[in-house]
């Protein structure tokens, strides 16, 4: 597994072509995802190892990708870990009761390996399955899952969470310390389980300047990584219009740094520096385009590619619900064939 093409480039080594996989490559935009999750919920998907195996492999039987990523949710650890919450079609994360005070924090325990071992299961199936094809973990950072926890769902603002941030330090940090425990349990139980990657999603890190993402942030998820730079599998860090925070990402302890469509790779590696890959960066509405702008878009970012340590081709954010999924089985055969050294 540590000589796939993926794994290579997340080193930074040589490879025999591009790598490529997409982030939600499982999901609504196949028609088999569609389904086999008929009149299961989203949260008990996740926790049937059957299920997940089945949902993990589709996209990889289907598009051929380099990569298949484990079918879960950023907030299955912390519904494992006590809290009360659902994942909502079309809305995402929703939590009952939310956390804002010291109090509402006791409610989140920290997490064993025991609360998580549907996941270890689940990952254990999908090696025997997948043979030569690398399984990424991963798990939401302490800031994009505190976000969940302390509006209650998704926003657009981030209010309440900056209220947090800035009004109450000491608990702010609390609670982020809380969630990069619950992170790094749930990353080194699906390593020791048998992934050949971990993705820390924090997605929602582009609402933040620099500077309080490295006063609030960065050391939480310093933790979760610099916790696992002994278990020698690629740290892949993931966030959504964080131009301006790439170098501090990649500082947090990661091999790859996640780049969105905004920010041409070539110059987010002068932004990271030489020692790291990059992942992305194909804007997902692109493939609502014409074929031929996607091909014109996907080989500008190959060639950007190029010029960087070590190039993970993928989306620049999750695939989107309605996408054709003809065009990510296409777009895959593309970045082979271009590739291809
Ligand atoms: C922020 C975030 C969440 N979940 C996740 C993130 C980080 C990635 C990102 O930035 O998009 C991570 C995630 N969620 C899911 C995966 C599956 C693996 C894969 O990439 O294929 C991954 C990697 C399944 C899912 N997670 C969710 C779905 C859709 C639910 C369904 O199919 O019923 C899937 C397949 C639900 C979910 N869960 C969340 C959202 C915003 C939503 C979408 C709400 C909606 O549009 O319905 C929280």
């Amino acid at each position: 597994m540590n000589d796939s093409a993926f794994v290579r480039a997340c080193r930074g080594q040589d490879v025999p072509h591009t790598p490529v996989w997409f982030m939600r490559q499982a999901g609504r935009s196949l028609p088999e995802y569609r389904k086999i999750r008929e009149g299961v919920g989203m949260l008990e998907s996740c926790r049937r190892p059957d299920l997940v195996t089945e949902i993990t492999l589709q996209p990889v039987r289907r598009h051929n990708v380099d990569a298949a990523i484990l079918f879960s949710d950023i907030v299955v650890p912390i519904a494992a870990a006590g809290i009360d919450l659902d994942i909502v079609a079309g809305t995402g994360p929703v939590v009952a009761e939310p956390i804002r005070t010291a109090g509402d924090l006791e409610r989140l325990r920290p997490l064993t390996a025991d609360d998580v071992s549907f996941v270890a299961e689940s990952v254990r199936l999908l090696v025997g399955e997948l043979g030569a094809t690398p399984l990424i973990g991963f798990a939401g950072a302490p800031f994009t899952l505190a976000s969940y926890l302390i509006e209650g769902g998704p926003s657009r603002t981030y209010t309440k969470t900056k209220a947090m941030m800035y009004g109450d330090p000491q608990l702010w940090h609390a609670l982020l310390s809380r969630l990069a425990q619950i992170t790094s349990v749930f990353l080194r139980t699906q390593i020791d389980a048998g992934v050949s990657a971990v993705q820390l999603f924090d997605s929602w890190a582009g609402a933040l300047s620099e500077a309080d993402y490295r006063e609030f942030v960065l050391p939480h998820s310093a933790r979760v990584l610099g916790g696992l730079a002994d278990a020698g599998v690629p740290r892949i860090h993931f966030g959504v219009g964080t131009s301006i925070l790439l170098g501090a990402m990649g500082e947090a302890g990661a091999d790859v740094v996640g780049v969105d469509w905004r920010t041409p790779l070539d110059q987010a590696t002068t932004l990271i520096g030489p020692e790291r890959s990059v992942q992305g960066n194909l804007d997902p509405a692109v493939l609502f385009a014409t074929w031929d702008v996607v091909e014109r878009e996907a080989r500008r970012v190959l060639a950007e590619g190029r010029r960087t340590p070590g190039h993970v081709f993928n989306l620049g954010h999750g695939v989107l619900p309605d996408t054709n999924p003809d065009m990510l089985t296409r777009l895959v055969e593309l970045v082979h064939s271009v590739s291809a050294r």
